[in-house]
C-alpha cells in the first residue's frame, strides 16, 4: 500500500490519470490491448475527463465499472452512464464500454452471464475503486448479505449484492479476487470524512473479518489517492 496526498482535486485528477494511462498503455504493448475498472458514485468526474484526455490507443481499451446499481443508463444513478459522459471523449471516445446493466429483471438472473462476459477482460489491466464512510469499496458493503462470498478467494468475477439499509438498492458487483488481482489498482478518495475512514480502517486490529470493512480485503494492493 501507498499514498499520494494532492493539494486539490486537479492534481489528484492528473496525477492519478497519468498513473492509470501508463499502465495501460504498458498492457496494450505487452498484450495488444487492455482492461480497465472504474468507480461510479460523486467523486470521479474530474479523474475521468483528465484520464480521456491521454493519449494512448483507446480503441485497444475495454472499460466497464467496477459495480453498477441495477438502473439503466440512461438513469442518473447509473456508473455506466457517469463513465460514457466522463471518459467516452476527447482521446478515449473509441474505448469500448460494456455496461453492467443488461435489462435482466434481477441482478441475480444476470449475474451468471455477465461474469462470463466479463471473464476474456480479466484479469484487470488496471482497477481504480472508490470507497464509502462505511468502508465499502465497489459494492461490497459491510454486513452485506453474500459478502461473504464475493469476498472469497472462489467467489465469481461478479455477484449480484445489495446497497446498504433501508434502501437496499439492487446492485452487480466485481467481487474481491478479481479486484485483488488487478495489474495497477488504484483508490480514489476525497474528502475529510474519507481520510478518517481510511485512518480508521488502517488501525483495525489485524485479523479484523473484512466482511465488516470490505476495503480490508484490498488495502494491501491498492495506491491511494487523497486529496481535500
Ligand atoms: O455506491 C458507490 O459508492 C462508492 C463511493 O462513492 P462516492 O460517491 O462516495 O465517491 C463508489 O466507488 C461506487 O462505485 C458506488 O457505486
Amino acid at each position: 500500500m501507498r499514498q499520494i496526498d494532492y493539494p486539490d482535486r486537479a492534481e489528484q485528477a492528473e496525477g492519478l490519470a497519468a498513473s492509470v494511462a501508463d499502465t495501460l498503455r504498458a498492457g496494450i504493448a505487452a498484450e495488444g490491448r487492455a482492461s480497465l475498472a472504474l468507480p461510479g458514485g460523486t467523486t470521479p468526474g474530474l479523474f475521468l475527463e483528465a484520464l480521456a484526455r491521454q493519449e494512448l490507443d483507446w480503441a485497444q481499451v475495454t472499460v466497464f465499472p467496477a459495480d453498477e446499481r441495477w438502473v439503466p443508463a440512461d438513469h442518473p444513478r447509473s456508473n455506466a452512464a457517469l463513465i460514457r459522459r466522463h471518459l467516452l471523449r476527447d482521446e478515449a471516445v473509441m474505448a469500448k464500454l460494456i455496461d453492467l446493466y443488461d435489462g435482466e429483471p434481477t441482478p441475480q438472473a444476470a449475474a451468471p452471464g455477465l461474469s462470463a462476459h466479463l471473464a476474456p477482460h480479466l484479469p484487470l489491466t488496471a482497477l481504480v475503486v472508490g470507497m464509502g464512510d462505511d468502508l465499502h469499496t465497489a459494492s461490497l458493503f459491510p454486513g452485506a448479505p453474500g459478502i461473504v462470498q464475493a469476498l472469497s478467494p472462489d467467489a465469481p468475477p461478479l455477484m449480484a449484492m445489495e446497497g446498504p439499509a433501508p434502501e437496499r438498492e439492487p446492485r452487480v458487483s466485481l467481487t474481491l479476487p478479481v479486484l485483488q488481482a488487478a495489474g495497477g489498482a488504484h483508490l480514489l478518495i476525497v474528502g475529510d470524512s474519507k481520510r478518517a475512514a481510511l485512518a480508521r480502517a488502517l488501525s483495525m486490529p489485524e485479523g479484523t473479518d473484512p466482511a465488516e470493512a470490505p476495503i480490508l480485503g484490498l488495502l494491501e494492493h491498492l495506491t491511494i489517492h487523497w486529496a481535500p
